[in-house]
């Protein structure tokens, strides 16, 4: 039997991802019949097949290179096709020797094996597609039927069963709309974004049904990259991190989900002056946590052991609750750092030894972490007290800062670049909670308000100015001088998660 994380295949065809991948290995495994073979704990892994072997890209910025890169790289490789945006960077790819480089200490390594589509995202305002031409400036053709999807020439309508979604927080929908209609009640997304609330966001906007619903899985990345700088579909692999991810219970398992949120606080708004609310007062007539197992799926368990299996990425499996404790501790760091050293405009690093900012920092971590402990979700899980202590979080903020002192924060980058921010996934997350558990985060929500008018005045500006390269008729980024050279990064350095 030819098992999946056995030896490199000797199929070209299979190496080069060409053949549609569905796993035949697993075939007899389930076998009433088959009695010969003793069980082990690797049945308890094959027990059901999956589909389909082949893992989409979505987003292909420094992150999602580097994870096709390393998936690429591992024995018997999942065939990876990547998805593009713009038909002008898939024509440049299918001009290029179609190979994705890693640089190293300034080691380059190159992987090829890619398949590669195309997928124009789709601009979206209050929750519809509101798009009549794409980024090359054609109009999308009219649908025949309402529930059909408006097909652009080269895109796909095949099935998606595993993909990792790579975009910028701030894209995630309008990437997603794309392919909404390849997606099935069984595919598995694995989300590797900055900040909360994108899945909520996702649910809400494109798949408010359940049962339709796919399921999904959140990664958590720290590892530092950034672009090579003039090189195409390259990446810098400039820290070594960890990819931390969970899988995530389903509404439809939603009764059996390990602490699925239960409202153990009034919501605000409520007569009379708004109380701060966090577990030392919990509302008493609350129901208890419900049990805490719930079933992978085959395309769950499948992305999962891949990604776990690829040494580069050096990827651990959490629990949902402990991955959310993980996620709320990066974003409070990220609630710092990244809008503190935009309205600075400079280095990570600035925000230390300063007595002023160190004011600054603490008010909007008082406000940070009464959110945090006010969650319904976290009420249950022991020491959530200590671990989101203002003082605690002020400890993790500074030894990131430290860590990273040299570094562009993501969101300086993006202001820099006249892209859109991810504040309102960081800060504006914890303005937002604030709200529904009655804490008012007045720092946060100024603070929030000034990236976006930075933000605002960096496009007035460039809009204003002499962009190097015109924008197509809704393209979604104008090309600016230094866009290269900025550094995309998502750098989260391992140690500082405490
Ligand atoms: C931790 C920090 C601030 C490091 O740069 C980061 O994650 C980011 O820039 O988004």
């Amino acid at each position: 039997m030819k098992g999946w994380w056995g030896p490199e295949s000797t199929d070209p065809q299979a190496k080069q991802g060409i053949r549609a991948e569905k796993t035949d290995e697993l075939e007899h495994e389930d076998d009433p019949q088959d009695t010969s073979s003793s069980k082990n704990a690797a049945d308890f892994y094959r027990a059901q097949p999956v589909l389909d072997r082949r893992i989409h890209v979505l987003g292909l910025g420094s992150v999602g290179r580097f994870i096709a890169h390393s998936l690429r790289g591992i024995p018997n490789p999942p065939p990876v096709s990547l998805i593009f945006h713009h038909g002008r960077i898939l024509k440049e790819w299918e001009e290029s020797p179609k190979r994705i480089s890693l640089v190293t200490d300034g080691d380059i390594e190159r992987r090829e094996g890619y398949d590669a589509e195309l997928s124009v995202p789709r601009f979206r305002s209050h929750g519809k597609e509101i798009q009549s031409q794409t980024n090359t400036g054609e109009a999308f053709p009219e649908a025949l039927d309402a529930e059909q999807p408006r097909l652009l020439e080269g895109e796909s309508t095949e099935p998606i069963h595993s993909l990792i979604l790579c975009t910028k927080a701030t894209k995630v929908l309008q990437a997603l709309s794309a392919v909404k209609h390849r997606l099935h009640n069984d595919s598995v997304i694995c989300f590797l974004q900055n900040g909360i609330g994108i899945v909520e966001e996702v649910n809400r906007e494109l798949f408010p049904d359940p049962e339709t619903r796919p399921h999904y899985m959140l990664g958590i990345n720290s590892h530092g990259l950034h672009n090579n700088t003039g090189v195409k579909f390259s990446a810098v692999h400039a820290g070594f991190g960890t990819l931390s991810l969970g899988i995530l219970p389903h509404e439809r398992d939603r009764k059996s989900a390990p602490y699925a949120p239960t409202l153990k606080f009034k919501t605000y708004p409520e007569p009379g002056p708004i109380e701060p609310r966090h577990p030392a007062n919990p509302d008493p007539t609350a129901p208890a946590p419900t049990a805490s197992t719930f079933k992978w799926t085959p395309n769950q368990r499948y992305l999962l052991r891949t990604l776990l299996r690829t040494p580069i990425l050096c990827a651990t499996a959490y629990s949902p609750p402990d991955l959310l404790q993980m996620q709320l501790e990066k974003l409070a760091v990220n609630c710092i750092i990244n809008p503190l050293t935009v309205t600075l405009d400079a280095r990570n690093g600035a925000i230390l030894y300063n007595y002023s900012l160190t004011r600054v920092m603490r008010l909007l971590l008082s406000e940070i972490s009464l959110v945090i402990r006010s969650l319904p979700e976290l009420q249950y899980i022991p020491n959530v007290e200590q671990r989101f202590d203002p003082g605690r979080l002020e400890t993790m903020v500074v030894g990131v800062a430290h860590k990273t002192r040299d570094n562009i924060s993501s969101m300086l980058a993006d202001i820099r670049n006249g892209r859109q921010t991810e504040v309102d996934y960081i800060n504006g997350w914890i303005v937002k909670k604030g709200e529904e558990l009655g804490v008012r985060c007045l720092m946060n929500y100024m603070l929030m308000h000034q990236v976006k008018g930075k933000s605002r005045m960096v496009q007035t500006e460039l809009g204003e100015g002499v962009p190097f390269v015109e924008p197509k008729p809704l393209e979604e980024e104008v090309m600016i001088r230094g866009q290269d050279d900025s550094r995309e990064n998502e750098y989260w350095q391992d140690g500082s998660q405490g």
